[in-house]
């Protein structure tokens, strides 16, 4: 790949056990360990791909989503382009804690503008018949914290892994190119009021 590559940096958080790891391992290896340990602080994997045109090397960072290793794996929030939130569909609490989450990333990362940064919330596990959250209650979470994309995944059986990645690519594509427009409307709003400024004096 060229070396015009884009560096993102994409951090999974979530509750310990709902799959963070073999989410990535999943996307970066393709492979899937039923008995995954617990991770310790923090890991990271890079991919390279191709999303809409652009080249992107995708910096995964998984962290460790037992609560006694939360001052191992916040120093790594800061610099984050894009943060996946992810719950297990087989446990409630996890996606009740989804909240929590979202609000130790926008500490620690020092988020600046909370409201346009780039969430993607995955439901992982959805290979479990025995669900404890339905795909309503996901879609309206996400809905009423941000308005963030919602994808359902599983590690084990690779069910939209690939396009949760992506998603997340698209997404802080999207801000970029948002923010790239609304600096152009500042540019075109001042060059006009200076021009109504002048025809006034
Ligand atoms: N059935 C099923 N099991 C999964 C899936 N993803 C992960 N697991 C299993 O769930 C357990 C926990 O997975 P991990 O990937 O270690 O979870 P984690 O979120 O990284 O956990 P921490 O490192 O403690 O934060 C392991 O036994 C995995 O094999 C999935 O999509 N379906
Ligand atoms: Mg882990």
């Amino acid at each position: 790949m060229s070396g015009k590559s884009l560096l993102l940096k994409v951090i999974l958080l979530g509750d310990g056990g709902v799959g963070k790891s073999s989410l990535m391992n999943r996307y970066v290896t393709n492979k899937f360990d039923s008995q995954a340990f617990h991770t310790i602080g923090v890991e990271f994997l890079n991919r390279d791909l191709e999303v809409d045109g652009r080249f992107v090397t995708l910096q995964i960072w998984d962290t460790a989503g037992q609560e006694r290793f939360k001052s191992l794996r916040t120093p790594f929030y800061r610099g984050a382009d894009c943060c996946l939130l992810t719950f297990s569909v087989d446990d409630r609490q996890s996606f009740e804690n989804l909240g929590n989450w979202q609000k130790e990333f926008i500490y620690y990362a020092d988020v600046k503008d909370p409201h346009s940064f780039p969430f993607v919330v995955l439901g992982n596990k959805v290979d479990i018949s025995e669900r404890q959250v339905t795909t309503e209650e996901a879609e309206t979470w996400c809905v009423e914290n941000g308005n963030y994309p919602y994808l359902e995944t599983s590690a084990k059986d690779d069910t939209n892994v690939d396009v949760a990645f992506e998603q997340a690519v698209r997404q802080v594509l999207a801000v970029e190119e948002q923010l790239e427009h609304s600096m152009l409307g500042h540019t075109i709003d001042l060059h006009s009021s200076h021009k109504s400024g002048s025809s006034c004096c």
